[in-house]
């Protein structure tokens, strides 16, 4: 599908923070990827690789260095330049904290009644017909917690609250940043299949953004798969999980528990995760990677049209 009939479609995106006195950091180094509508992408990878900076991008909280963000066909702007808030823009955002994005002083109706609101303004069909207590239902919440206040609930009740709040202004495009991280593991699972369900039915993207591997495979129709500012695999979920052809991705698969506690034992990565502002030369993984060879240190591997970018499959 062309480029400009996609919901999202990033080229070649950039987003360096400057830092003072200090090296900018180059968070996100040249990513591309896309997204249709009612469709599930997971992106994954390990704590600093850039998956932050790629979301508040896409729902233009951050400026971008360079490349392109296409929204609907159109350039997104950042927020400073576009004025109005990413809910106006039918990009809705919920974060791994909960506590910094809900209003403590406002009751959990009001909350989400904005949200519905703002559904509302752009026209979207059927946001008039939501009310906070349905939405909280929709979320596995008693209707009456609609009265409290965001300190009266629990951890995992008000990321409901906040998924509740942004499927409520019935996004095009939902963006989940590690939106399951703060949660119980027993409800990573559930929660993560019910952010699905409500993007997919209806019709809305869903970018949803864990370190986590073995829960976005749950979920997801694609994974992209990202390193240091880079993605290094992309492919169908299916795919990916069973055939895992990026080194790194290998050993994010391999460290996963099997669920019987047998099985899979977890791989350590040697070292540590590069300086996203001070980058290894060549492939950025090369430093870690157990099937390094000659030349990798010297030559960066592009994303290829197979999916991955390292430099065992190239011909
Ligand atoms: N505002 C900022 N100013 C300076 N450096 C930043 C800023 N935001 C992120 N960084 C740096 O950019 C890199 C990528 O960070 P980012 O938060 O995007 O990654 P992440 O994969 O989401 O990690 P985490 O899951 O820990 O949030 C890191 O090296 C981080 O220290």
């Amino acid at each position: 599908m062309a480029r400009q009939n996609r919901l999202l479609s990033v080229s070649d995106l950039v987003v360096q923070h400057r830092r003072a006195g200090r090296r900018p950091v180059r968070a996100v180094a040249g990513v591309s990827l896309d997204l249709g509508a009612g469709e599930v992408l997971g992106l994954v990878g390990e704590s600093g690789c850039g998956k932050s900076s790629l979301a508040r991008a896409v729902c233009g909280l951050t400026a971008p260095t360079g490349g392109e963000i296409l929204f609907d066909g159109r350039p997104m702007r950042p927020l400073g330049v576009r004025r109005r808030a990413p809910a106006l823009t039918g990009v809705q955002m919920v974060f791994q904290d909960p506590y910094g994005s809900l209003n403590p002083r406002r009751r959990v109706s009001a909350q989400i009644a904005d949200g519905i609101r703002a559904g509302a303004e752009r026209g979207e069909r059927g946001a008039t017909k939501l009310t906070p207590g349905a939405l909280l239902v929709r979320v596995g919440l008693p209707e009456d917690l609609a009265d409290r206040y965001p300190q009266e609930l629990s951890g995992g009740q008000r990321q409901r609250v906040a998924i509740a709040r942004a499927v409520a202004a019935r996004p095009r495009l939902l963006v989940g940043d590690e939106p399951i991280s703060a949660l119980d593991a027993s409800a990573q699972a559930q929660v993560a299949r019910m952010m699905r369900a409500l993007a997919v039915e209806s019709g809305a993207g869903l970018l949803f953004i864990s370190h986590d591997l073995s829960v976005v495979r749950l979920i997801a129709d694609r994974i992209a798969v990202m390193y240091l500012g880079r993605i290094v695999e992309t492919g169908p979920t299916a795919e990916v999980w069973e055939n895992p052809r990026h080194p790194y991705t290998r050993a994010l698969l391999a460290a996963i528990p099997h669920p019987d506690g047998a099985g899979r034992l977890p791989v350590e990565l040697p070292g540590d995760a590069s300086d996203a502002a001070a980058p290894p030369s060549g492939c950025r993984f090369h430093p870690r990677c157990p099937l390094a060879f000659e030349g990798c240190d010297r030559e960066e591997p592009q994303l290829a049209a197979d999916g991955v970018a390292c430099r065992l499959y190239s011909s």
